[in-house]
């Protein structure tokens, strides 16, 4: 079965509907320029209010030691996912130091973004390939070209983000065969503003292709 990441939500309502429908991960995200921010007090009523029905992970974009060591203490997510320009170095050493899980977005423009990607192979527990960073790093609702990840020989666990919708997510595993898909944008009704049936048609979509 795949794995089901609903991103940036900010309400009860969101965790249990996503739940409900089958997602595995929920994201809180904590980057202010973000509509989905939530403070980090937000985000550890969040985390746990939604406790072990799901598993939590928190979302930061190029935060500092302090804000990083900040967010895992006061939230205590599963699993951090950085979405930033963080080093494999950074990454091994939150590994180390806390245990949790550690995603890693990239930005895939091309095939050399891919092969470059290797560098954090001994660092992320999985690889989250998304649309390459514009204005901001992520939940823009922009995708990219699926048939770079087609062929490739994955070394680490990885999973699919961008622009992806309920209409689109078949289509998209299909192409890439990735083992989660993650969604933010493609489930609202405006940005920041979580669509309930959206969550559970994006789910439903993915359950579909699971049975086929
Ligand atoms: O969701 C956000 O606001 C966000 C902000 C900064 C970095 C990443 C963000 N979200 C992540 O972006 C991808 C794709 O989002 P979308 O589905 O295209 O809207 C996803 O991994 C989110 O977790």
């Amino acid at each position: 079965m795949k794995n089901i990441k609903i991103c940036g939500l900010s309400t009860e309502a969101a965790i249990d509907t996503a739940i409900d429908a089958g997602a595995t991960h929920i994201g809180l995200v904590h980057f202010p320029k973000s509509p989905r921010h939530v403070s980090l007090e937000r985000a550890a009523e969040l985390r746990r209010y939604a406790a072990d029905r799901i598993k939590t992970v928190l979302l930061l974009v190029n935060a500092d030691a302090h804000l990083t060591g900040l967010a895992i203490t006061k939230v205590k997510p599963d699993i951090i996912q950085f979405h930033g320009s963080e080093t494999p170095a950074w990454l091994r050493a939150i590994r180390d130091k806390t245990r949790l899980g550690v995603w890693k977005a990239v930005g895939l423009r091309d095939a050399g973004t891919l092969e470059r990607s290797a560098r954090y192979h001994d660092a992320a527990d999985l690889l989250l390939f998304d649309a390459p960073a514009k204005a901001l790093p992520g939940g823009t609702g922009a995708s990219f070209d699926w048939s770079l990840l087609a062929d490739h020989q994955h070394k680490v666990d990885w999973g699919l983000a961008g622009g992806l919708t309920p209409d689109t997510v078949g289509e998209a595993l299909a192409a890439t065969n990735a083992s989660l898909v993650d969604v933010s944008s493609g489930v609202e009704s405006a940005p920041g503003v979580k669509d309930m049936d959206k969550i559970r048609a994006f789910c439903q979509a993915v359950r579909e292709f699971d049975r086929h």
